[in-house]
């Protein structure tokens, strides 16, 4: 077999080109799937063309695939690309219609995939030489556990739980006595800040701990003074000082957090010579890990055998960590090395495939382990063994507004469309997107005056329009359209030169990562006059060096216009006010979790646009899944 070359991963390569031409396996075999029905398959949009390409190049590496493995690989594919890590196969033949096998174009994938039992169908994978069963190999393919892996998932799955298992079972001694006088000397005595001492004396005392909670519960608070206990400590003890790193996901989520730790730190009651060793810089983890080149095997500087210089490594914006990027960090870090990860486990998961913190939660609510305990707390719940939940937001009032609606949907009861006695002033329905666009209004000024821009950035970030989806009359593309339509009817908008889509006031964002110009997928900038030629120049943000860039707009890696973005791209962003605009009919990406997350995007206030409140209720009802083997593989340890 020639497969090793490709790239199993599935989710992240170009497609191939859907093969027209028969092959020899095809001829060989009857149940062959034509080109004309993959092409149908894709049209009717039930497969992409990568699914099809997959199977494509399955059925031509492999000797006599039948027809069922050929489907499945499609199948695995298409979960792949939706952001699961396996197929599990009792669950396909439980559940057909969440695969898509309920339409038409579907009708031969499922009638071929009801012809076996799950034991038959188990049986007949094994027998496959593209499938292997629970080992390392090159085959392209993996049954473990009755779900088929793609190879590569299956490994990095295998690998994250084995590093985390291993962390898991480490218990890290602390001296007990300077521990309590530590936190107590950080924390106020009242019954506010329980949580987040238990939270502490957790990850000062485990190899691996969860610090999570919602927007504002003190995340950031307790990492702080976490590590400024480990560096009290290891001064105490006359040890060298830590090195410690902060990373995010992403360039925003690491620009926040680099902002209100550095305030947090100033205030901090310690020594000189402990603060100075607490950084307040946070970088992306691709930056941490060190990108090697653009290509789709992406490879990392620091690995195994160049590992990160770390004693403890922060993650912020956990949620976002999907199992590849969790596989490269964990082997790029030290075994000694502690890991502390930050996260909301009720936010959507990351974009890429696998869903680590909310199994890591998941794992240990299972687990029920209890060996935290919050004294005199009035607040805090025993925690289980890695996790420490905090609960008690500090920025929303959970009785009312946006902490209200967002807990209701975070517990699926937001079942019907708030009106505006509900959660009002801070939640506000409208019925026209016109309306919302008004949200831009000062920013428009802005523009328009000429103000530096410095202030023209900060002011887009006050406001942002996020829709659920991309495509359909109130996905990001759409809402886009009809904003700049909005803007030009308003004269807002002036084109500088007639054929260009660049204007004044354009705010675009990146959508792949640039290394050459350090830019990176999802980062912001705006097309404004350059204060020194006068001529357009797309402005952005430059956090390590603390000033504005100026980039032609020519030389940008592929952009595209920001009124409105969608919601999973607002993760890790923060905004004083959002609007949320839902579409006209449900889709499965629609999901109790992306609601929560659109909502407490917003600092101050949100406007809900929702044309058919049956979506609002079908969305808050449905959970967001992940299939992945991840939560399992960490119980059996727990
Ligand atoms: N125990 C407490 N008592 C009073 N105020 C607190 C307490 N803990 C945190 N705060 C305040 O609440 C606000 C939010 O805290 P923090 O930034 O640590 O939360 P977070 O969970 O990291 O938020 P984010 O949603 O930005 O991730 C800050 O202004 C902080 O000073």
């Amino acid at each position: 077999m020639t497969q090793q070359t490709l790239d199993f991963s599935a989710a992240s390569s170009e497609p191939p080109e859907i093969e027209s031409e028969p092959n020899s396996s095809q001829a060989e075999n009857p149940n062959a799937i034509t080109s004309e029905q993959w092409q149908a398959c894709v049209d009717e949009h039930w497969l992409s063309e990568l699914d099809v390409a997959m199977a494509q190049w399955l059925v031509r590496h492999t000797s006599n695939a039948p027809e069922v493995l050929v489907w499945l690989t499609a199948l695995l594919t298409r979960q792949s690309g939706q952001g699961h890590v396996r197929l599990e196969l009792a669950d396909l033949q439980n559940n057909p219609a969440r695969y898509g096998l309920d339409a038409p174009v579907a009708a031969q994938a499922k009638h071929c995939l009801s012809a076996y039992s799950s034991d038959a169908l188990q049986r007949l994978l094994s027998l496959s030489n593209a499938v292997a069963r629970a080992v390392k190999s090159p085959q392209p393919l993996v049954l473990d556990a009755g779900a088929l892996y793609w190879q590569r998932a299956w490994r990095e799955e295998c690998d994250v739980a084995a590093r985390l298992n291993e962390r898991l079972a480490t218990q890290i001694s602390t001296d007990q006595v300077a521990l309590e006088q530590l936190i107590d000397s950080l924390f106020t005595a009242d019954a506010s800040s329980q949580d987040q001492r238990a939270a502490c004396r957790l990850a000062a005392q485990r190899a691996l701990s969860v610090i999570t909670g919602g927007p504002g519960t003190g995340k950031t608070t307790t990492v702080v003074r976490v590590l400024a206990i480990l560096q009290s400590l290891a001064e105490r003890a006359s040890e060298p000082p830590l090195r410690i790193a902060l990373a995010a996901p992403t360039g925003k989520a690491a620009a926040r957090l680099s902002e209100s730790i550095a305030s947090q730190v100033a205030q901090l009651p310690l020594s000189e010579s402990v603060i100075k060793h607490i950084p307040t810089e946070v970088s992306t983890l691709h930056r941490l890990l060190g990108v090697m080149s653009q290509d789709n095997g992406q490879r990392y500087r620091h690995h195994a055998t160049n590992p990160l210089a770390l004693d403890v490594l922060v993650v912020d914006e956990a949620s976002m960590l999907d199992l590849s990027l969790m596989a490269a960090l964990m082997e790029a870090l030290p075994a000694q090395a502690r890991i502390i990860l930050l996260g909301d486990k009720d936010q959507l998961a990351s974009v890429e495939a696998g869903a680590v913190l909310a199994d890591l939660c998941c794992a240990a609510d299972h687990a029920n382990v209890c060996d935290v305990t919050a004294t005199n707390s009035t607040t805090a719940e025993p925690s289980p063994a890695h996790v420490a939940q905090l609960k008690q937001s500090f920025r929303f009032d959970a009785q009312r507004g946006i902490g209200k609606l967002a807990h209701a949907v975070r517990t699926g009861a937001a079942t019907i469309a708030p009106n505006n006695d509900d959660y009002a002033p801070e939640v506000r329905r409208i019925d026209t997107l016109n309306t919302l666009f008004a949200g831009y209004d000062d920013y428009w000024s802005s523009v328009q005056t000429g103000e530096s821009a410095e202030i023209i950035l900060k002011k887009f970030d006050s406001f942002r329009l996020l829709c659920a989806l991309r495509e359909g009359s109130h996905g990001v593309i759409a809402v886009n359209q009809a904003c700049e339509r909005y803007l030009r009817k308003a004269e807002k908008i002036t084109p500088f030169d007639k054929p260009s889509p660049w204007y004044v006031g354009r705010p675009v964002m990146i959508t792949r990562n640039d290394y050459g110009l350090r830019l990176m997928n999802g980062d912001i900038g705006i097309c404004l006059q350059s204060p020194e030629t006068g001529e357009l120049r797309v402005a952005f943000w430059d956090g390590s060096e603390q000033k504005i860039r100026w980039l032609l707009p020519s030389r940008l890696p592929s952009s595209e216009t920001v009124f409105a973005m969608t919601v999973h791209k607002s993760q890790g962003s923060e905004f004083t006010k959002v609007a949320v605009v839902l579409p006209t009919t449900f889709s499965p990406v629609l999901s109790r979790e992306l609601i929560y997350t659109a909502l407490t995007r917003a600092r101050n206030a949100v406007e809900l646009c929702i044309p058919n409140a049956q979506v609002w209720r079908l969305a808050v009802a449905a959970k967001a899944q992940r299939f992945s083997g991840l939560q399992q593989r960490l119980l059996l340890n727990l």
